[in-house]
């Protein structure tokens, strides 16, 4: 469980998230929507503490509070990411990119050297279970698209984490790998009881894949309920930045929004 307490975040003058208390529960599968800007990356960042707060605290597996550098190195261990643009080293192979996943498991100078058998195998399980153990050894820049995300992924199940946040990871994938791309993800965290928390723009895949839907506008937390619960008006209000607030207070939804905008 990830416990957010009031967390914020300014760029400079800018309030990328207002102050939002919400709760991360383990083993759900948690969708983002919001147009461009309305705060999902700064959002998903928090939640691994790659953002600096500007006000309040976050609890993860038992650590809160000042985040001493042990705490921190567990809470990156324990938590993915999967990126839109992969983030993969094109010039080494699939597998060496996947066992970049258990860097966070060893010391700077244990990483200068070859990692062990036992984790070389753990690497080629991890290609296999996203059905690119033939491409183990090619180079992740003559890959697809859809297959370096899959590599990706495969990166993050070696780190074995407890969490994983994905910023858009089915952005730049044509709808039909996209679908596929983001059911690997889903059916691999309800298999291992892997939390997710996953930014989407694609509505018809947040409702089909999400357990829970957090919409976010001008950097605040404007809907969070299940799937069905969120109306097609209510999409359009999102993706408008426009929030009609006595749509989202209708729907009993409103939250944390004193200043709605409108169009
Ligand atoms: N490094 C930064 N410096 C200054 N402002 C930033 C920075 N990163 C984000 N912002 C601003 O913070 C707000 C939220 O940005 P964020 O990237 O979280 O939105 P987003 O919903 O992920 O957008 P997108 O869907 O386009 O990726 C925006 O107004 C953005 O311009």
């Amino acid at each position: 469980m990830i416990q957010l307490e009031n967390i914020s975040v300014k760029y400079g003058k800018t309030v990328a998230l207002h102050p939002v208390s919400l709760d991360i529960k383990d083993s759900q599968f948690t969708v983002l929507l919001g147009s461009s800007g309305a705060g999902k990356s700064t959002f998903l960042r928090c939640l691994n503490l790659m953002n600096p707060l500007e006000s309040g605290n976050i609890r993860v597996s038992g650590f809160e509070g000042s985040w001493e550098k042990r705490a921190l190195q567990i809470l990156r261990r324990e938590t993915g990411m999967i990126f839109q643009q992969h983030q993969l080293i094109e010039r080494q192979t699939a597998l060496q990119n996947v066992l970049m996943g258990r860097l966070g498991y060893h010391s700077f100078f244990r990483t200068l050297f070859p990692l062990s058998k036992a984790e070389q195998e753990l690497g080629l399980q991890c290609l296999k279970r996203v059905g690119l153990l033939d491409k183990a050894l090619c180079r992740v820049d003559e890959l697809s698209g859809g297959q370096q995300q899959r590599v990706g992924i495969a990166r993050v199940l070696a780190q074995k984490p407890k969490t994983i946040l994905a910023d858009e990871p089915v952005a730049s994938l044509d709808p039909a790998t996209a679908d596929k791309v983001l059911n690997l993800i889903h059916t691999i965290c309800k298999e291992d009881g892997i939390s997710a928390v996953v930014s989407l723009h694609q509505v018809d895949l947040a409702k089909k894949y999400g357990d829970r839907i957090i919409g976010l506008a001008a950097g605040r937390v404007v809907f969070d309920g299940q799937p069905d619960e969120l109306s097609e008006r209510q999409v359009e209000a999102l993706y408008q930045n426009r929030l009609v607030d006595s749509e989202f207070a209708r729907s009993g939804q409103l939250m944390n929004i004193p200043v709605p905008f409108v169009s």
